[in-house]
């Protein structure tokens, strides 16, 4: 039985596939892109919504049963629109388990955008630096990720299966596309840009930051970095089939030790995503080019 709605099956679920299909015909109805490719701006990542041309724009609260974004800092909409030729929709502001919403909440953008034809999934965050080689302001392309909610049971698929959605049991250990991890390292190369780095992500419930004990028993897990989101959206995406690649923006160093200074803050990490607002936006532009042009996408 699903404990968020006491329902014995996936059938009227709010995340069942036709309660998906009831939301995206919303949509479909209102827009002629059909999107290729998804993304999903992190906290001062919304940049990327710069690149769109021809954009149609939906507010979450216009958008009937979808729910609506609380964190400061934080739009909460829906863009379509193309990057270059590339038809996408982008996701700008995020639903989080910290807010009280159940994990099905929290992704149900992932299955709109399954429905609405995306095949590839772009996921950004902003994290806490845990490695101690990385600066703020670094990005790291993710290569895997330690889902902690998920280790307690707290899976966003708990609950019925939908098996139009994808199958009960699923792999994890291909999270991240290879191929397409390959062309952002690419694309980084082309652009020259520096201060990038490769690891692994842990996602934690949050709202609370972590201790020094905690941080460093993260790292002695092999967490390169920590955020609040990003995992459960990818477990979903995987579920039904999306292909997915992830990069953090680095907001700050965690403090690994008593005495250190660094201290982590919220809005700070919105200003440091402004700083690097202009190398964003090009990675995520030649990013998007390259997969369409490999036919990646
Ligand atoms: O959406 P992301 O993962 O970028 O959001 C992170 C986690 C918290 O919501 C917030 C903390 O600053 O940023
Ligand atoms: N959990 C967590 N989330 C973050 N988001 C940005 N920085 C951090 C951090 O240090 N810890």
């Amino acid at each position: 039985m699903c404990d968020n709605c006491g329902r014995n099956s996936a059938e009227n679920h709010p995340f069942s596939y036709e309660n998906v299909e009831k939301l995206t015909k919303y949509l479909k109805e209102r827009v002629s892109i059909v999107p290729q490719i998804g993304i999903i701006c992190g906290t001062g990542l919304g940049v990327v919504t710069k690149l769109l041309t021809d954009s149609t724009i939906f507010d979450y609260k216009d958008i009937p049963d979808f729910p609506v974004s609380t964190v400061p800092g934080h739009h909460g909409r829906l863009l379509f629109g193309r990057i270059g030729s590339t038809p996408v929709v982008v996701v700008q502001g995020r639903f989080y388990f910290y807010e009280g919403n159940p994990l099905w909440k929290c992704t149900l953008p992932v299955r709109v955008m399954k429905l609405l034809g995306v095949s590839t999934l772009i996921l950004s965050n902003a994290a806490g630096g845990i490695n101690s080689s990385y600066s703020v302001g670094d990005i790291m392309l993710v290569r895997d990720h330690i889902n902690f909610p998920t280790f307690g049971g707290n899976n966003p698929l708990r609950g019925p299966n939908d098996d139009k959605f994808g199958p009960r049991f699923g792999a994890m250990n291909d999270a991240y596309d290879r191929r397409i991890l390959v062309e952002a390292k690419g694309v980084v190369k082309s652009l020259g840009m520096s201060g990038v780095q490769e690891g692994v992500y842990a996602c934690i419930g949050g709202p609370s930051f972590e201790t020094v004990a905690e941080l460093r028993a993260l790292r002695d897990l092999g967490a390169d970095a920590v955020g609040m989101s990003t995992v459960h959206e990818v477990v979903v995406a995987r579920h039904c089939g999306l292909k997915c690649f992830a990069f953090c923006l680095i907001t700050n160093k965690c403090p690994m030790e008593y005495d250190s200074k660094e201290k982590q803050d919220h809005e700070e990490h919105l200003m440091v995503g402004k700083q690097r607002e202009d190398d964003l936006k090009n990675f995520v532009e030649k990013l998007v080019l390259r997969l369409t042009e490999g036919n990646l996408a």
